[in-house]
């Protein structure tokens, strides 16, 4: 089903040092999920293998019920073709805490770009659909600005407009707000709580616990790669059943 998001056994090492030890995870279409655990504990590594920006060790990644990654295929996993991959990646789409715009192209040229030049689709249809994007993150009035005529929080809000222009089914943000100063947060994660009350599924990792509760509705708390605890965001952010996870959130909260 579209927006539907399955991992299974998903490993991961650095030079011998594993980083994701088996992470299962299954997401509904329209679900919101946030990742929450102490630094290194794995979540942009798992975020950037659910994209494959990482080919993982081992382990499958399924959305819209597309299996990737690794297929069992008689017996065996076989690595899947680098076209499939690219198909895939395309699924998702991917925020990062640099925004990652092009300097050289207005806010709107950013956005049309992946749909001209990947998807080949007509330049005039996506410069509509571009506008009507960047209206929807509230930059209409912006789109012949460069990012550097651009507030951070403006430019985020561009990169989810560029993302959402390639028709993910899935979006994944990697500390969005990270990078901004505290009066911009706001404006990001309003748009991205817009997106939430829309029906996108999303993989957000972020350190905005309020966040978390009020716009997740599950919140996974990953830990020196695995998944220490997992569940509705309100019931685990208010009693969290592990240990660590309670340790994690008395010092972040
Ligand atoms: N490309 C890489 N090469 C080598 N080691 C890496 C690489 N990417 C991540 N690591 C290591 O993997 C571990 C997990 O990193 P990761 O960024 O996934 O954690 P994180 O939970 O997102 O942390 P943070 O909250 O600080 O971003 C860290 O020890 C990190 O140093």
């Amino acid at each position: 089903m579209k927006g539907a998001l399955s991992v299974r056994g998903l490993h991961k090492s650095y030079g011998g040092t594993p980083v994701l030890r088996g992470v299962d995870l299954d997401v509904a279409p329209g679900e919101v999920v946030c990742f929450l655990g102490p630094s290194g504990g794995g979540k942009s590594t798992l975020l950037r293998c659910v994209a494959h920006l990482e080919q993982p060790d081992a382990g499958l990644v399924a959305v819209d019920d597309e299996v990737v990654g690794y297929e069992p295929r008689a017996g065996r996993l076989v690595e899947s073709s680098p076209k499939r991959l690219a198909m895939t990646r395309r699924r998702m789409g991917m925020v990062f805490q640099q925004f990652n715009l092009f300097a050289h192209l207005t806010a709107l040229e950013n956005v049309m770009l992946g749909p001209v030049t990947v998807l080949r689709r007509d330049r005039e249809a996506v410069r509509e659909r571009s506008m009507e994007l960047l209206g929807r993150v509230g930059l209409a009035a912006h789109a012949g600005k460069r990012p550097a005529q651009l507030s951070g929080g403006q430019q985020q809000r561009v990169a989810i407009a560029r993302a959402l222009a390639m028709d993910p089914s899935v979006l994944l943000f990697d500390e969005p707000t990270s990078a901004l100063d505290p009066e911009l947060v706001g404006e990001v994660l309003g748009v991205m709580r817009d997106l939430a009350g829309q029906g996108m599924t999303m993989l957000v990792v972020t350190h905005e616990v309020g966040f978390a509760v009020e716009v997740g509705d599950t919140v996974v708390f990953l830990d020196g790669g695995v998944i220490e605890e997992q569940g509705p965001a309100k019931q685990v952010l208010r009693s969290p059943a592990s240990e660590r996870t309670a340790a994690f959130l008395a010092h972040v909260l």
